[in-house]
C-alpha cells in the first residue's frame, strides 16, 4: 500500500492526544506529521516522544505542513466548519470528531461544500458503528430473527460533565451519539423529539438540567428513548436495549472481572468514554487509515453529520420549550445515496 499516510491532528486535547497515541502506537498505516492547537505547550506534550511533527498554533498552517496527505479533526465543535472547509479545499481525506457542526446551518455548508468538490472526503467520528456490541446489534437487527424493532431503550451516563458543559449540549454533544446509533441501527430517520426534564441531581452543577430524558419519533413508527446524565457520579455507562416483534436484545451491561467476596459481588465500571469504547476508536482510525490510502471513505458520512445536527437542534429547541418539535432534513445530494459507492 506504499508510504505511510501523513496525518495532521487538529487539537491536542482530551481526544487529540489520545489519537495522536493512536495513530502512533496502535494504528498501522500512518504518522502523525503535523498537530495544531492554540495551545501549543499542549500539542507538544501531545507529542513528546514523537519525531518529526510539525506544531502549530492554527490549523490551516498544520494543513500546509510538508507531508501532510489526511486530516484528523479533534478540536471543540465551533471549530469544525472552517477546519472541514480548509481541509475540502485543499482534498484532503478527513476524520472529523462528532459533532460534525453543533449547528445545523453550518453542517448544510459542509454538505454543500463536500457536494461542489463532487466526491466524498469525510467520515465523521461516530465510533459506536466501531464498537463490537453495537455491529453484533447491528446484524441481529439486520437479520430479522427477532422480527421489526418497535423500540430502543438507551442509557448515556458520564461520572461528571466538563466545567463548561451546557444543558443543550447533554442533546447537542452526548446524545448525538445515541442520535446516529439510532439512525443507523434501525435505518430510519428520526423525525420528532421531545425533551423531559427531571429535577436535576443535586450533585450537578448549579443550572444545569441533568439528567433529562430525551425520546424520538422515527419515520418507521419505532420510538427511541434516551436517559442522559452527565454527572452520575458512578461510572461511565453506555447501554442500548432493543425491544421488537419477537425478542429484544440489550448491549452494554458491564462485562468486566466480578469480584465476589465477604457475601458481595462487585462488578468494575468504566468510568470514561476512552475505557468504555476505546477498542471501537482503534477499529474507526484503522478503518479510516486504510479507506483513505485505498481511496475511499467509509463509516459515517457527512450526510449523517448532518442529519444528526439538525436532530440535535430539534432536541435543543424541544428541551428549552418543553414542547414535541417536528424535525425536517434538507433533500439529499445524490452523492449520499448509499448505492452512490465509497470511492473518493
Ligand atoms: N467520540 C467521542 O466519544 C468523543 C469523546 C470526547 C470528545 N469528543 C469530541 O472531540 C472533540 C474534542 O473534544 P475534547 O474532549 O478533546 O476537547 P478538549 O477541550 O480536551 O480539547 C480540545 C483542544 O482543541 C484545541 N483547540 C481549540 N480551538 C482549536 C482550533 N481552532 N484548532 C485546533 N485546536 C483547537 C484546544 O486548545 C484544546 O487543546 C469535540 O468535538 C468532542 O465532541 C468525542
Ligand atoms: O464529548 C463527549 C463524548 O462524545 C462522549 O462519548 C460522551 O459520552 C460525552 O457525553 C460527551 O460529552
Amino acid at each position: 500500500m506504499g508510504d505511510l499516510l501523513g496525518v495532521a491532528v487538529l487539537g491536542a486535547g482530551h481526544m487529540g492526544a489520545d489519537h495522536i497515541r493512536r495513530l502512533d502506537q496502535v494504528v498501522s498505516g500512518a504518522r502523525v506529521v503535523a498537530v495544531a492547537d492554540p495551545d501549543v505547550e499542549r500539542a507538544k506534550e501531545a507529542v513528546a516522544g514523537l519525531t518529526g511533527v510539525s506544531v502549530r498554533p492554527d490549523a490551516e498552517a498544520a494543513l500546509d505542513a510538508p507531508g501532510v496527505a489526511a486530516v484528523l479533526i479533534a478540536s471543540p465543535g465551533p471549530a469544525h466548519e472552517e477546519a472541514l472547509l480548509a481541509a475540502f479545499a485543499r482534498g484532503l481525506p478527513v476524520l472529523c470528531e462528532k459533532p460534525m457542526v453543533p449547528d445545523s446551518t453550518g453542517a448544510l455548508r459542509i454538505v454543500e461544500a463536500e457536494t461542489r468538490v463532487g466526491r466524498r472526503l469525510a467520515q465523521i467520528g461516530f465510533m459506536r458503528r466501531y464498537d463490537a456490541e453495537y455491529r453484533r446489534l447491528k446484524s441481529l437487527l439486520d437479520g430479522g430473527s427477532l422480527g421489526r424493532p418497535l423500540m430502543l431503550h438507551c442509557t448515556h451516563r458520564n461520572v461528571s460533565s466538563p466545567p463548561d458543559f451546557t444543558s443543550a449540549m447533554l442533546v447537542n454533544s452526548s446524545v448525538s451519539h445515541e442520535i446516529d446509533a439510532a439512525r443507523w441501527l434501525l435505518g430510519q430517520e428520526l423525525t420528532a423529539v421531545t425533551v423531559l426534564r427531571p429535577a436535576p441531581s443535586s450533585d450537578a452543577p448549579a443550572g444545569l438540567l441533568d439528567p433529562q430524558f430525551v425520546l424520538f419519533e422515527t419515520d418507521g413508527g419505532a420510538l427511541v428513548d434516551v436517559e442522559v446524565f452527565v454527572n452520575c457520579g458512578f461510572g461511565y455507562q453506555v447501554r442500548c436495549e432493543a425491544v421488537c416483534e419477537r425478542g429484544s436484545a440489550r448491549i452494554g451491561d458491564e462485562h468486566t472481572m466480578v469480584v465476589t467476596t465477604g457475601g458481595a459481588a462487585r462488578e468494575e465500571v468504566a468510568q470514561d468514554y476512552l475505557v468504555r469504547f476505546a477498542a471501537a476508536y482503534d477499529r474507526e482510525v484503522q478503518a479510516w487509515v486504510d479507506a483513505t490510502r485505498r481511496g475511499e471513505v467509509t463509516g459515517a458520512s457527512v450526510w449523517d453529520g448532518y442529519a444528526s445536527s439538525v436532530v440535535a437542534e430539534a432536541g435543543v429547541r424541544a428541551l428549552e420549550s418543553g414542547g414535541r418539535v417536528t424535525v425536517g432534513l434538507a433533500p439529499r445530494p445524490d452523492l449520499y445515496d448509499p448505492r452512490a459507492g465509497v470511492s473518493r
